[in-house]
């Protein structure tokens, strides 16, 4: 028999003891394992204005949900929301079936995982701002018992909250006051780069695999999707994070002077030599080199930079001797460099050199779950930029709005329209009035190639799993199954068939037929 007055001792004890929030946490699901599972433990922020949740606080063993519940803004999906309306969560919940759960279901299907979960609403003034989440691996791991004594520490876990967030306020005033901006000219960490654990978590798992490498990488994707930021990552994540990172738009650079702002030149090299000076290949030596927009770039210098990659020896416009280089380079272009090549305009050879790891950025139009976690970000880091204080609130239909529209400019597009508003309307709350004014123009560019006729998001994921299915002649798991294909647990693709009405017998009418 558990006595509920020791358990609320021991595992509230630290979350009262301790004015570092992680800590308390770390100390408190320490004690609360003598009692049930709880392989993790979160904080999880409401944001209503966002309609978004956003981890303050994640600790775990490793393993469940451990890249998910990272720290940036998770958005949740309209129907989970309407769901939510409809019938009100209770205070205290157990999950130990996340599909049958109109939030668990969510968590479930992006990351693939059974879990169990004991769920607490945390409230300030009567208002609920927060959850305490414990989560194990599989399902059906708690009990009514467990629940009642998680409960306990609503208070607690309220109170410890409550603290943090105020101490955050005072770093988000000091931070105001210093102005002081996020440095990323020497790359950035992935962690930094919002949607990194979720729209953009195919693309992190790339850059987590060939960071370390020397290899080259070509990333293509539409104008402002990130793909400089991507770039910076992969210095950051190198073994060259210590050296230089230098960034070219090869595209900026004047004809006549790509030459020697690549790859420098010597004294009297030309009119106006009038010094030696070091080009960007060299600049960058032992760290990186990003040539963005590389398609820009014309014949010739194509051949001197193939040169540079078979060799890796570059020489000075005007020079005799070649210099040896140790760079590692990241090339971005928003076109279609292939057909390029069938039209001339790039040689094939200097393609096949950059083509070794090609990462694509998808647009931010395939990606709007990010959008509130991105919105968030631009709040912040432009009311520090502008010096605006308080940060303003976002108005009621704001996020609904941004996440309807088609973003052609994608990122820069979205970071450019909280610039405005918060200059238009630093006193808040952001109602995003003037950009619905200017933006509901259809979105051609966001249009352009797609087929006339859209298919609803469930016939769109029916025929996807379908062509995934076709691929591995009806293999469900396994690891030439359908669910590795598309990164998902079996038993969540099995879940996903039942309710999209595919049947398995499809599955095996096509082993059969083989
Ligand atoms: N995932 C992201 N998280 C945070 N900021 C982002 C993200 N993606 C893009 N941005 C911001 O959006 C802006 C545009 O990004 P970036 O310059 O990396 O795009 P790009 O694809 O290189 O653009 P271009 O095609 O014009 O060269 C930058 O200010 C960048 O910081």
């Amino acid at each position: 028999m558990v006595d509920p007055n020791a358990f609320f001792r021991e595992t509230s004890h630290p979350l009262n003891a301790n004015l570092d929030l992680f800590r308390a946490v770390r100390q408190c699901r320490q004690a609360l394992k003598r009692y049930m599972p709880a392989e993790g433990l979160a904080i999880i922020q409401l944001e209503p204005s966002l309609k978004s949740a956003r981890p303050i606080i994640w600790d775990h063993d490793g393993g469940i949900h451990s890249d998910l519940i990272a720290k940036s803004v998770i958005s949740i999906p309209v129907d989970t929301r309407t769901q939510w309306k409809k019938s009100p969560l209770p205070d205290a919940r157990i999950i130990n079936r996340p599909e049958d759960d109109p939030v668990g279901y969510y968590f479930q299907e992006i990351s693939g995982q059974d879990f169990s979960n004991l769920v607490v609403f945390l409230e300030k003034d009567g208002v609920r701002i927060a959850i305490a989440a414990l989560i194990t691996a599989d399902r059906d791991r708690y009990t009514q018992r467990d629940l009642d004594l998680f409960s306990m520490l609503k208070e607690p876990f309220a109170k410890a909250l409550d603290h943090y967030l105020l101490g955050q306020e005072i770093i988000k005033l000091q931070r105001t006051l210093d102005n002081t901006a996020v440095d990323t000219r020497g790359g950035i960490a992935l962690e930094e780069i919002i949607g990194h654990s979720f729209g953009l978590k195919n693309v992190a798992n790339l850059i987590e695999m060939v960071a370390p490498l020397d290899s080259p990488v070509l990333i293509s994707g539409e104008t402002g999707v990130g793909k400089e930021l991507i770039s910076g990552a992969i210095h950051k994540m190198s073994t060259r994070r210590d050296g230089p990172f230098i960034c070219v738009n090869c595209g900026a650079i004047p004809e006549t002077l790509v030459d020697s702002e690549l790859f420098g030149h010597e004294k009297g090299a030309f009119t106006g030599a009038i010094t030696r000076r070091k080009g960007r290949f060299e600049r960058a030596q032992h760290g990186t080199i990003f040539l963005d927009e590389i398609g820009e770039l014309k014949p010739d210098i194509q051949v001197k930079l193939l040169r540079v990659l078979e060799n890796m020896e570059i020489e000075r416009v005007g020079g005799s001797e070649p210099i040896r280089m140790d760079v590692r380079i990241v090339v971005a272009t928003h076109r279609n460099l292939e057909n390029m090549v069938k039209e001339g305009a790039f040689r094939e050879d200097l393609l096949f050199r950059i083509n070794v790891f090609p990462i694509v950025i998808p647009p931010l139009r395939a990606r709007k779950g990010d959008i509130p976690a991105l919105v968030d970000h631009f709040i912040q880091k432009k009311s520090r930029s502008l010096s605006i204080h308080p940060i303003p609130s976002l108005g009621g239909d704001a996020i609904d709005m941004l996440m309807d529209y088609n973003w052609p400019g994608n990122v820069r597009e979205l970071e450019n329209a909280v610039e405005r508003e918060l200059i238009v309307n630093r006193r808040g709350p952001l109602s995003f009035s003037t950009f619905h004014a200017v933006s509901l123009e259809p979105p051609k560019k966001a249009e352009e190639g797609r087929p006339s006729e859209l298919l609803s998001l469930d016939d769109l994921l029916s025929a996807h799993i379908m062509r995934a299915l076709d691929q591995t002649n009806g293999r469900i798991s396994g690891p030439n199954g359908a669910a590795k294909i598309l990164g998902v647990n079996p038993s969540t693709l099995r879940n996903k068939m039942i309710k999209l009405k595919i049947p398995f017998s499809r599955a095996q009418q096509k082993i059969r037929g083989k």
